[in-house]
């Protein structure tokens, strides 16, 4: 893996020089990009067991949705790798400790549905101890023979990823006005996918046939996705754009500065209503109220349709000191006085009725999202091979 360099711009649609997750050729070991030492340092992470993954999602070395769903996938398949070694004929004892992998990955982040999303998919592969029906697709039998089959989905989530950001950039672009002046919520790019990005990914796209575009970055309270991780990655890509505080955005669309607003998604429920990042829901509301379009950009394994509205989603809350000392400083530096009361909600959930449209891979839903999401979730799930 290679850092990006200062001045190593990739092309807006073509292959980057950096990446977020990856899996080593023996399986062993999955490599993050340390996200939180951007944008001053490239640095990656190594990391041997599912635990050690688990622990990097949780403290967002790694985040954005799809990235965490490809990451727990890995978290996965080494844990399941290590499980085979150490009981390579004890199938109880393998169970065993790919149920407690599952388990910690699992609850590493609640928000984002990609990750159970991912570690479901994998475990529709492993038969059931009484050897009978349930999941689908083909089944293994010996323990190695489990990781192995574990190993080559994960790889699979993560080549189809690229593959699906590069669709919805095809598909969102094309929404777009000639010179698309886009306002753009947190971080949905390449290190929050496997590559290219979700609503990031249609910024390329379009600007790969329009160098008009231009982007409006939300520097994203508090972890500041927007300053840190999206403006990094568009200045990687040469793309034009500029920084503003969250609480301009509404400035923007009145002025009619913005064309479009793009955002990713954490998780669609069946009805549309989209968990994002915090701030996501402030900026719908005055996106509808100033008639600017709002896009929600997010694959087919980001809806959860078993979720029938916003209210059903978990909304994750994290600690105080990401409010009171916003760049990780310790000690007395805080921006607020010792022992203030926080409310750190890490996302919000943006009502169907402020989305003009969702982009997923299969096609662009519109309202009644009830109806139109459905058939985009089967067409995609109907493509998983087994
Ligand atoms: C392509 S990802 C869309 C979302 O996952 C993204 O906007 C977001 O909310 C990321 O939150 P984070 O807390 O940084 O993991």
């Amino acid at each position: 893996m290679a850092g990006p360099g200062a001045a190593t711009a990739a092309a807006a649609g073509g292959t980057l020089d950096y990446e977020t997750v990856a899996l080593s050729d023996d399986g062993k070991t999955v490599t993050l990009l340390d996200q939180r030492q951007l944008p001053h340092t490239v640095t990656y992470v190594h990391l041997t067991t599912a635990v050690a993954v688990a622990d990097a999602i949780r403290s967002m070395v790694v985040r954005g949705a799809p990235a965490i769903g490809a990451t727990a996938a890995y978290g996965l398949a080494i844990g399941a790798t290590a499980a085979a070694a150490g009981h390579p004929s004890d199938d109880a004892a393998f169970r065993d400790d790919l149920a407690a992998a599952a388990s910690v990955l699992r609850a590493s982040r609640p928000t984002a549905v990609n990750l159970e999303w991912a570690l479901d998919r994998l475990l529709r592969l492993v038969t059931p101890a009484d050897g009978g029906g349930g999941g689908g697709g083909a089944k293994q039998s010996s323990p190695a023979a489990v990781a192995a089959a574990l190993t080559a989905d994960a790889r699979a989530i993560a080549r189809e990823d690229v593959d699906i950001n590069r669709r919805m950039g095809a598909l969102g672009a094309a929404l777009l006005p000639p010179a698309a002046r886009i306002l753009h919520h947190c971080n949905t790019g390449a290190l929050a996918t496997v590559g290219h990005g979700t609503a990031l990914g249609v910024i390329r796209s379009a600007y790969a046939a329009d160098p008009g575009v231009s982007v409006w970055v939300n520097e994203t309270r508090p972890r500041l996705q927007g300053a840190r991780l999206t403006a990094w990655e568009l200045a990687a890509a040469g793309i034009p754009h500029t920084l503003a505080v969250d609480s301009a955005a509404a400035v923007l669309l009145r002025d009619g500065r913005v064309d479009a607003v793009t955002v990713g998604a954490d998780r669609v429920a069946a009805n549309g209503d989209t968990a994002n990042k915090i701030g996501t829901l402030a900026v719908a509301i005055s996106a509808g109220h100033y008639n600017v379009p709002f896009y929600v950009v997010a694959p087919a394994s980001t809806v959860d349709l078993a979720c029938a509205t916003g209210a059903g989603i978990p909304v994750e809350e994290r600690g105080a000191e990401e409010v009171t000392h916003p760049c990780g400083g310790g000690g007395t530096d805080g921006v607020a006085p010792p022992g203030t009361r926080v409310f750190n909600p890490a996302f919000d959930v943006t009502s169907a009725s402020l989305i003009t449209a969702i982009v997923t891979e299969e096609g662009v839903a519109r309202p009644p999202f009830s109806e139109s999401l459905p058939p985009l979730v089967a067409a995609a799930a109907a493509k998983v091979q087994r």
